[in-house]
């Protein structure tokens, strides 16, 4: 019954990819600060491997503030076409420069201005002022390629724990827990 999770996250997600009606990549973010008090977001997973799984965002956010203290993270995963679920949790650390710069640059020159634009988690006086900053952005790097802001770059969860839950009639679902201790992984079940 064992394979190893990643291949086991691939063919759900493969399915999730064909049957979701949008974002089957939405999966929510878990973090907590210093005294553990816990915040949740929904991101979008863009890349995944036995390495971890990359989220992109503000460094200077809320969760990346949460991250600099705390760099422990939950995601979740919830395919309601497929009544399916996929925990994972583990350490996060910074996505390298170069995939950050990968992939903002396939991003759209108009989300890439926001990126420069958003002060994203901090208060907002009004739509106006976001706006004229966008307005500004895009003053700024007319005519040329817009490079990726400093504050803004990729996170990776690597698994230590991945739980795959699939629904199954009277409630009596089914739950494959994989655990990695020192490098190996092992897979149990856990009641529903
Ligand atoms: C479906 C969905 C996907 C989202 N994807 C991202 C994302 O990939 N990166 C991001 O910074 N915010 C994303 N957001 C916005 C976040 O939920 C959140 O508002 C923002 O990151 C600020 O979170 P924070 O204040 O906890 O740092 C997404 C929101 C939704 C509903
Ligand atoms: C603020 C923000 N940043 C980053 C992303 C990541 O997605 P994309 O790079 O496709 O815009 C999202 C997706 N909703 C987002 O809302």
């Amino acid at each position: 019954m064992s394979d190893d999770p990643f291949t086991l996250f691939d063919s759900w997600y493969a399915e999730a990819k064909q049957s979701e009606p949008n974002d089957p990549n939405a999966v929510a973010l878990a973090t907590a600060d210093a005294e553990g008090r816990p915040s949740v977001r929904m991101v979008l997973l863009k890349g995944h491997g036995p390495d971890g799984f990359v989220i992109y965002t503000n460094r200077e956010s809320r969760k990346a503030g949460e991250l600099a203290a705390n760099p422990q993270g939950a995601l979740l995963f919830h395919w309601k076409s497929l009544r399916r679920q996929i925990r994972i949790e583990g350490p996060v650390s910074w996505a390298t420069d170069e995939e950050s710069d990968a992939y903002f640059a396939s991003r759209g020159r108009d989300s890439q201005l926001g990126a420069w634009a958003s002060e994203q988690s901090r208060p907002l006086d009004s739509r106006e002022t976001f706006e004229q900053r966008f307005a500004a952005m895009t003053a700024k790097f007319e005519g040329q390629d817009v490079p990726r802001p400093p504050h803004w770059g990729g996170y990776r969860v690597k698994p230590t724990r991945i739980e795959f839950w699939q629904d199954r009639a009277h409630r009596l679902h089914e739950r494959r827990l994989f655990v990695r201790e020192d490098g190996n992984w092992s897979e149990g079940l856990l009641f529903p």
